[in-house]
Formats: structure tokens, C-alpha cells, sequence
């Protein structure tokens, strides 16, 4: 049976994991003694070891287990939020299922295959980058295509031509409806703002930067680690872990100080198969069962449903800190020696 990481554990054991609670604590001051040396990360972060991943391929998710319920997480060792964008923090999964039912359903019946239906999208494309999305999907059908050049014209039939494609259906639609971010989302993101956190986005999609602006989105995300920049870092996509962890590096974070926030198989799957401290499931249509079998270790309708753990983490860990704080009357008590103190 694999072990979760600590911080991970310490999470999932929720408010009443009192040592949790304080590990935690002790990490916020440890980590912000390093920001303020100006540290980075250590190099052995970069690449996942976590000794679950041993012997097995990383996109094997670890064994299910129950989910906490969002209000008893403890979210107090978690120092940066690494956010999928589709389906995440804007409502552009639809879109996307959409431009690929527009790309693939004239394609398959054009070549007298078994049609496309919506549990195709999220089978073989949700979550993944756009040409594996199309491989994905013709390898489920048995049809193999000459694979092409990213420069090939939306009308050629190679793995790249249906890839462009499709993405010119999917920013039509996004030029002529926009996009509107979750309103839940934005008060998690708030919330994560006021408790001193860092945020990411961490997105398959090469449109990452077009729809987080579309969505007045892009002034949060200091750090975006998306598609385009996977594809220049040879970072390998979801639902490898790379991305992710990638994102902790750019925050100046452990892997094991973050939580992943996704909705779709391969991103739950990346999030499960790495370090991390949490993976929050949104079920935006995967289902709870199957996000709770794929690893998710919290599954939430909406993310405003972490705020209430959050603020919780934010009191617990400011009532540590002014404990150990110096100045503070107990604390001062509690360093004085003990002669010192009979005296
Ligand atoms: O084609 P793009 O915009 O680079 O996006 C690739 C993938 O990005 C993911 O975020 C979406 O969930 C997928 O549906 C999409 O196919």
C-alpha cells in the first residue's frame, strides 16, 4: 500500500489532526525563512521520486480511498494552488467538448466508423494536450493518420491538420461567446488571496493565456504553465505529473506544500501519480466515483466549498505562529530556562 505524502496525510487525517496542524505551521515559517533568503527549490524536487511511483508508470493513479468532505479538510501546510483552467476556474471544458464534437463527428462518419458521443470527450480527450487528444481518439476507433507538422493546414487529414482543426472551432466559439469564469471559483481564489497563498495554472491547452484574458482572469496567474510552455520546456504532458510539479518549482514550492485542483480523468490522474499535498476533484461530469478512483482525496460541485477549511487553516496556523513568536507573553515563558525561570 503506498503511503501518501506527509503533508498529504496530514490533510486528509482533517481539522481534528492536531499534529498536522502544527507540522503545518512549522512549514509556513521554514518555507517563508527561505522565500525571504531568496532560495529556490533544490533540484531533486524537479523530478517526481515519491516512492509510490516506483516500478509503475506514473499515469496509474494510486489505490482509491474515501474522500474528506471539503468542510474537514486541513488545508493549513498548503502554500500554493496549482488550478487546471477548463472546467476549473472557467466554464471552456464545454467549449472544448464542443469544438471536438465539431471536429469529429463529420470526421468518424466520413470514415464509417463507430460515431462520436460526448463520453468519448471524456474517455480519450478531456484534460490532455491537443494533438495526443486526436491520437487518443483515433486509436479507440483503430484509424491511423500520417502524423503531420504543426504547420498543416485545418484541412488535411493528418494527427496535426484535425488538431488545427478543431482549434479553429473552439476559438470561434470563444471569439463570438467569451467566457465568464466560475463564480465560485473567483471566491476560492479570493479567499486564497486574503489567507496569503499562491496560486498557478496549470492547463493542457495552448489557449490557456487567450481564455484566462477572455475570462479577466490573467492579472492573478503570475505563474501559468500551459501547453505552449510544455511544449517549448519538453515538459510531458498530462496525465504525467510534470506540469504540475513544474508550477510548484515557478512558486518557489514543494510539490508536497501544494494542492491540485482538476476536473478531468487525466488531470485527477497527474495530481494522484505525484507528490502533492492534496488533489481536490471538481465534478464537473467525470463523476464522484470515478474521481474518487482516479485519486482525488477531496470532490467538490464547486471550489467555494474549500472556503470554510481555508479560513480554519488561516486561524489555526496564526494562533501557532503567535505562540512561537518571541514577543508573544507565552512563548517568551516557555523559552526561559528553567533555572532562570525558579529564580
Ligand atoms: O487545443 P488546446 O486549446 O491547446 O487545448 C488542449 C486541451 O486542453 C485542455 O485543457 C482541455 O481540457 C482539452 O479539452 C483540450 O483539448
Amino acid at each position: 500500500m503506498p503511503r501518501a505524502a506527509p503533508a498529504r496525510a496530514a490533510a486528509r487525517r482533517g481539522p481534528g489532526g492536531r499534529r498536522g496542524a502544527l507540522a503545518s505551521a512549522q512549514n509556513h515559517r521554514h518555507i517563508s525563512r527561505r522565500r525571504r533568503r531568496g532560495h529556490t527549490l533544490a533540484p531533486r524536487h524537479r523530478r517526481p521520486t515519491h516512492p509510490r511511483l516506483k516500478g509503475s508508470p506514473v499515469t496509474h493513479p494510486r489505490d482509491a480511498h474515501a474522500p474528506v468532505d471539503p468542510h474537514d479538510v486541513d488545508l493549513g501546510g498548503i502554500r500554493g494552488w496549482l488550478f487546471d483552467l477548463d472546467g476549473v476556474l472557467t466554464p471552456t471544458a464545454i467549449v472544448h467538448m464542443h469544438a471536438w464534437a465539431r471536429l469529429f463527428a463529420p470526421f468518424l462518419e466520413a470514415q464509417g466508423a463507430e460515431p462520436y458521443r460526448d463520453a468519448d470527450y471524456f474517455a480519450y480527450i478531456d484534460g490532455k494536450p491537443r494533438y495526443d487528444g486526436v491520437r487518443s481518439l483515433l486509436e479507440s476507433r483503430g484509424i491511423r493518420l500520417p502524423e503531420g507538422a504543426v504547420s498543416d493546414a485545418p484541412t488535411e487529414e493528418t494527427v496535426h491538420g484535425l488538431g488545427n482543426r478543431k482549434n479553429e472551432a473552439f476559438n470561434a466559439t470563444l471569439a463570438e461567446e467569451g467566457v465568464e469564469p466560475y463564480p465560485a471559483s473567483v471566491a476560492l481564489l479570493d479567499a486564497i488571496e486574503r489567507a496569503g497563498g499562491d496560486v498557478a495554472v496549470v492547463s493542457s491547452s495552448k489557449n490557456a493565456p487567450a481564455v484566462l484574458e477572455a475570462a479577466g482572469l490573467a492579472e492573478r496567474f503570475e505563474v501559468v504553465v500551459d501547453g505552449a510552455v510544455a511544449a517549448r520546456e519538453g515538459i510531458v504532458g498530462k496525465p504525467a505529473p510534470d506540469m504540475f510539479e513544474r508550477a510548484a518549482e515557478l512558486l518557489g514550492l514543494a510539490p508536497e506544500e501544494c494542492a491540485v485542483i482538476e476536473d478531468a480523468e487525466s488531470g485527477v490522474k497527474a495530481g494522484a501519480s505525484g507528490p502533492f499535498a492534496l488533489v481536490v476533484g471538481v465534478d464537473r461530469g467525470v463523476g464522484r466515483q470515478a474521481l474518487t478512483e482516479l485519486g482525488a482525496d477531496v470532490i467538490v460541485d464547486e471550489l467555494d466549498e474549500l472556503i470554510p477549511a481555508l479560513e480554519r487553516a488561516g486561524e489555526t496556523s496564526a494562533i501557532v505562529n503567535d505562540a512561537a513568536d518571541p514577543q508573544t507573553p507565552t512563548a517568551a515563558a516557555a523559552a526561559v530556562p528553567e533555572e532562570e525561570d525558579r529564580a
